[in-house]
């Protein structure tokens, strides 16, 4: 069994200052390292805690990085406590609900490579997600030792943000986790998202020293044979943690208004004033970003790119609208159909 202090695992007077006395005389920390279908694993200062929820929580509202309060006599968390970051996406198909993919990251690297994989526009929606969920972004431009000219990349990812910190290396060099070492350190969290064959394996592996990346494993219980995830959240040496789960990996779109704002500042500070409302940036009269763009101080292509997520973001609310009416008729449906079958 590995014991943790809370410091250790990542706790700061943020958590601290949701606790009165009593809870903490009589319910201990975790920080949850596994989400199981119908229980959670985990991680605290008297050792990994195999915990059920109480019956007010579903394992839909707990992610991997939260930070839980725990009965360990009675194995069951009693309360997960505010998040500092929460890292989310919509889900398409079901109840218009979101689905947490990650809580309490302070890092996320957004993983591309100095090659065809590089993407100005796939970039900015990483950093719309990561900005939207107040997690620190970081880009790391992988494959630099096949690339010719990895700065010419660098200043394009520069470009993307003020003071954005871009990271170009060699994934499978050994110095990974030094040039990483200032968001790895003591009770840090990190995690990396980005397309497939990027290197964030690779590079994962480097921050743990090892092989402690998502595995499926085959697990039996009263129910029988059933694959599950695997521990999610992995201690670096450098006293760092590393998320990593299939929807950390699956991480893509944003529908994330703020973040888009947020990453556009110097277009979102200008439409307020715009002289209409409802301005679309385009050949309005009195178009403070046209505006802009005409005195040279705005790419028109960020402006593209900006109305383009803009676009995107309403397209994903409308449809959560439409899939959340589209339950609610099946349900009635079903509930019809239920009625009759009684009778
Ligand atoms: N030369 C070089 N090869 C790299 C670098 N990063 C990754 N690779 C190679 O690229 C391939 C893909 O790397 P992975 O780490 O598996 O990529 P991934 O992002 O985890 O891919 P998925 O598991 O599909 O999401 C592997 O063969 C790596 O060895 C790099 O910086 N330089
Ligand atoms: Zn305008």
């Amino acid at each position: 069994m590995t014991e943790f202090s809370r410091d250790a695992l990542g706790w700061s007077p943020f958590f601290m200052s949701q606790l009165d006395i009593a809870d903490l005389e009589t319910l201990t920390p975790a920080r949850i390292a596994t989400v199981h279908r119908d229980r959670v694993v985990g991680f605290s200062e008297i050792g990994n805690l195999e915990l059920t929820l109480d019956p007010e929580i579903t394992t839909a509202a707990v992610a991997v990085g939260d930070w839980v309060l725990a009965a360990t006599e009675q194995h069951r968390v009693i309360r997960v406590l505010d998040r500092k970051t929460e890292l989310s996406r919509s889900t398409e198909f079901h109840t218009g609900d979101k689905q947490l993919i990650a809580a309490n990251l302070d890092t996320l690297f957004i993983t591309s490579s100095c090659n065809n994989d590089f993407n100005v526009a796939r970039l900015e929606r990483y950093l719309a997600l990561a900005h939207d969920a107040m997690v620190t972004p970081v880009i790391l431009l992988t494959k630099a030792d096949q690339c010719e000219d990895p700065d010419s990349y660098v200043d394009q990812a520069r470009a993307l943000g003020r003071g954005l910190e871009v990271i170009a290396l060699d994934a499978k060099s050994g110095d990974v986790a030094a040039v990483l070492a200032p968001w790895c350190g003591k009770g840090q969290t990190v995690a990396l998202s980005g397309s497939s064959g990027v290197g964030k394996t690779t590079v994962a592996n480097a921050l743990t020293g090892g092989n402690a990346i998502t595995q499926d494993i085959r697990e039996d219980d009263a129910r029988g044979r059933h694959t599950t995830t695997g521990r999610s959240l992995h201690a670096m040496p450098s006293g760092g943690w590393l998320i990593d789960t299939p929807g950390m990996r699956g991480l893509g779109m944003a529908e994330a208004a703020f973040g888009i704002d947020a990453t556009f500042p110097e277009i979102s500070e200008l439409v307020t004033r715009c002289k209409f409302r409802d301005c679309d940036h385009d050949s309005e009269p009195g178009c403070a970003v046209q505006a802009a763009i005409a005195a040279g101080d705005i790419d028109p292509e960020r402006l593209r790119r900006f109305k383009k997520l803009k676009r995107e973001n309403t397209h994903a609310t409308e449809t959560i609208a439409q899939s959340r009416e589209r339950a609610k008729k099946f349900s009635k449906n079903v509930k019809r159909a239920m009625k009759k079958k009684g009778r």
